[in-house]
């Protein structure tokens, strides 16, 4: 299958397939610790790719010893997320997007036996996204319904000029509906699975990443 604007770390050999291996390793996931800093890790991963892609402009720097020229970001972008499982990977772009705003939803999905998945969004703290570049990060795209939903949730605060969407496993069928419903996203990816299963889980995938990252729902 053919897609545009579709980014993935895995597609070359680097760190970023360790990360994801680890996140996906039943003998390694359950250590939580590591689980939320390899989210985070990709956090910064992609962070980094994306950061290629943003205009810059030239600045002066002065160091002890002269002046030198270098590139500085033009505008520093929004980051959103969605709670739970988005925070450690928003965490680490936050990391190396040290200046930057966020937009925060709270938004799960309901799960129930024989009727279609529903994706309850009960938060929304945004700041101005007008103009503005938005990175929306969550570790899992599997139907894409919620980051759909959180991103038009969003659009009351503003129409972004790019939007980013940055996941660390996604479905085809996630892609898909991304695209469909926001064509004009950049889509970054750790990995691209193979198939959603009947309860709209990716599929090889890691499994329930709020639950591994933060422990089982109630
Ligand atoms: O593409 P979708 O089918 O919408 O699924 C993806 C969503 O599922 C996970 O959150 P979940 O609803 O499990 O909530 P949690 O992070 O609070 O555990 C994940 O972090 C996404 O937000
Ligand atoms: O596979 C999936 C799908 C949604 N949310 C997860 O955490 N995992």
């Amino acid at each position: 299958m053919h897609y545009n604007n579709l980014h993935i770390l895995t597609d070359t050999p680097s760190l970023a397939n360790h990360f994801v291996a680890e996140l996906r390793d039943v003998n390694i996931q359950h250590d939580s610790l590591r689980f939320r800093r390899n989210l985070e890790r990709l956090g910064e991963l992609l962070a980094y790719e994306i950061s290629k892609t943003l205009p810059y402009t030239s600045a002066g720097v002065t160091t002890p010893l002269a002046q030198t020229q270098t590139m500085l970001l033009k505008a520093q972008p929004v980051l959103a997320t969605i709670l739970r499982a988005g925070l450690p990977l928003y965490n680490g772009m936050l990391n190396y997007f040290d200046k930057a705003f966020s937009t925060f939803v709270g938004a799960y999905r309901v799960e129930e036996e024989n009727t279609e998945l529903q994706i309850n969004m009960e938060y929304l703290a945004s700041t101005d996204l007008h103009d503005k570049i938005l990175i929306l990060a969550d570790p899992m795209l599997a139907t894409g319904k919620s980051l759909v939903k959180a991103y038009k949730g969003m659009l009351r605060h503003g129409k972004p000029v790019q939007v980013h969407v940055a996941a660390v496993i996604a479905s085809p069928e996630g892609v898909k509906y991304l695209q469909e419903e926001i064509p004009e996203a950049n889509i970054w990816l750790g990995a691209l699975d193979e198939h959603l299963n009947e309860k709209s889980y990716i599929v090889p995938g890691l499994g329930d990443a709020g639950d591994l990252a933060f422990g089982p729902k109630i």
